[in-house]
């Protein structure tokens, strides 16, 4: 039986004014992906940055087990350990590409930079490599060296997903990654992403308010609200057969759509 690369248990974060996510509890298997749903302020941001280290927990635990086996409680992680981590085996793709890609720099610096982190330094292959993940993401490699500021939103954001899947990563977090797009260029998004994520078998944590994407995405869905997983399971079977209110709401609104 394969180990989950994700064990989180009694996991909370408390803003002290009632906000935040309290006690929450999953696995996550190598290769899964898992939709944090739930509407503006259900805390899904709040237990993805718990997750990822970003955010202090205030109980609870996340234990992450590495490519070698080795298990690391997440929640007091020091520091250099998380940065390294995060260079090495986790992605972060944030809602707005302003905060995920270095604005100021070319697109493939963006993309080799996070190589170079790794310890990759021969010029030609790192622009080869690039350039293969421009191509990936459907950007025209003849744009390598423009800032991704001449970009549209759309290819902002694919060029986040080629700037974290570039090391190989085996957990990959996005923030409600469509947020900012349009309607037409979200599906191209999300199906690209669905094609990357399949092929090289990473697991993806992703927050969305939209049980659509997660009905594209997920294998697994939680369902938050007012801070707390009110259901969790298999997509397909929440989307059939919501057994929460709350979730019986959300499904009968993408039905509507
Ligand atoms: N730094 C903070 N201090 C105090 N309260 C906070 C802080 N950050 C978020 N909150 C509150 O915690 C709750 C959960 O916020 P969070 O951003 O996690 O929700 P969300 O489900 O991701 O919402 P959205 O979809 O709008 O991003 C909200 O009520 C928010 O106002």
């Amino acid at each position: 039986m394969m180990a989950p690369i994700l064990t989180v248990s009694g996991l909370s974060k408390d803003y002290g004014n009632g906000q935040g996510c309290f006690d929450v509890n999953f696995e996550l298997y190598p290769g899964e992906v898992l939709c944090i749903v739930g509407e503006s302020g259900s805390g899904k941001s709040t237990l993805l940055s718990t997750l990822a280290g970003r955010l202090v927990a205030d109980a609870g635990s996340v234990r992450f087990t590495d490519r070698d086996g080795a298990q690391h409680e997440l929640t007091c992680l020091p520091e250099a350990e998380r940065r390294r981590l995060a260079r090495s085996e986790w992605g972060f793709v944030t809602q707005h590409a302003r905060d995920g890609l270095r604005m100021g720099v070319s697109a493939g610096a963006n993309v080799s930079e996070r190589l170079m982190a790794l310890g990759q330094r021969h010029y030609g292959r790192l622009r080869q490599t690039a350039g293969d993940w421009l191509e990936k993401v459907e950007i025209d490699r003849a744009r390598l060296d423009d800032k991704p500021s001449a970009f549209s939103g759309g290819m902002q954001q694919r060029l986040q997903i080629a700037r974290n899947l570039v090391t190989q990563p085996r957990l990959v977090f996005m923030d409600e990654p469509t947020g900012g797009l349009d309607v037409s260029v979200q599906a191209r998004f999300l199906d690209l992403t669905r094609r990357l994520v399949r092929d090289a078998g990473i697991a993806v944590i992703m927050v969305t308010h939209d049980l659509g994407v997660a009905r594209l995405l997920a294998q697994r869905t939680l369902v938050m609200q007012k801070g707390r997983v009110v259901e969790a399971g298999l997509t397909d079977q929440i989307l059939d057969d919501p057994q929460h209110p709350y979730s019986q709401l959300l499904v009968s609104s993408i039905l509507q759509a």
